[in-house]
């Protein structure tokens, strides 16, 4: 589904990413862990198509197509869900009306009719009930006033409306205390199944209690330097993070 060879990305001249492999099939969850600046941002931001980022070279494909050609908003009809996407505040829009022209734009790059009142109403109900949603929150304007954790509901309702094929969730310092981090993974793991994919970008081995991830990478310095089973993020929780530069030999 998601193919990325040897990408080298930049910002401002200077090498973030410095060669990164990663190869995301469907029905897996991946989650990236590392250092501090080792580079997890960047790379769901270069996959986020965040204009910011050279990419200076390797490949990214999704679905057999070339990724870095498509602009961000093309990305996200394509079916690749960025939950930092849509932080931004909007008054006086509502979270009803937002995710109807969201959903509706995927529609039509899809071919499909907009979904009637009746019909998308319909959704919005199940995907509340899926997630736990508050109705009063979807009335309110976008994001506005919202805490960090009603942010982070919303996300992943936006997720559960999407029905994304590949989902980034970039978890590495958005302050999730435990509930938050409840409502990330319980989203994850509702709404996976055997056609979508998740990368999730994360420091917190607690999360992956909950979330249960396929695969674990380390980024150390711009590089998967390690990959393991969800046994690898106990180890790094336990030991930190130095044993794998020893080992990796970046130390
Ligand atoms: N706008 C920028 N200008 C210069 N350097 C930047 C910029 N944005 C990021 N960097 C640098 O890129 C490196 C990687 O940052 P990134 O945010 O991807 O790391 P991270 O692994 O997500 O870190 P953390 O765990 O601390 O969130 C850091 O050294 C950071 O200082």
């Amino acid at each position: 589904m998601l193919s990325i060879k040897n990408l080298h990305a930049s910002i401002e001249g200077k090498e973030i990413l410095k060669g990164i492999n990663l190869e995301v099939k469907p029905g897996e969850v991946h989650a990236i862990m590392g250092p501090n600046g080792s580079g997890k941002s960047t790379l769901a931001s270069v996959l986020a198509g965040r204009e910011d980022y050279t990419v200076d070279s390797g490949e990214i494909t999704f679905k057999g197509n070339d990724l870095l050609e498509l602009e961000a908003d093309e990305r996200a009809k394509e079916g690749v869900f960025l939950a930092f996407q849509y932080p931004i505040e909007i008054p006086g829009v509502t979270t009803t009306n937002f995710m109807k022209t969201a959903l509706n734009k995927i529609r039509e790059h899809k071919g499909l009719e907009p979904l009637d009142a009746v019909s998308f109403l319909k959704m919005m109900k199940e995907k509340m009930k899926l997630v736990e949603i508050d109705q009063a929150l979807l009335s309110r304007s976008l994001n506005e006033g919202f805490s960090g954790g009603e942010k982070k509901r919303n996300e992943i309702f936006q997720m559960a409306m999407l029905e994304p094929t590949l989902s980034i969730l970039d978890e590495t310092d958005s302050g999730l205390d435990i509930d938050a981090l409840r409502i990330v993974a319980n989203g994850v793991n509702k709404l996976k199944n055997e056609d979508n994919a998740t990368v999730v970008v994360t420091h917190y081995q607690r999360l992956l209690d909950y979330i249960v991830p396929d695969f674990v990478h380390v980024l150390f310095d711009g590089k998967i330097v390690k990959t393991g089973g969800k046994e690898l993020a106990h180890k790094l929780e336990e030991k930190g993070y130095d044993w794998i530069k020893e080992e990796a030999g970046v130390a």
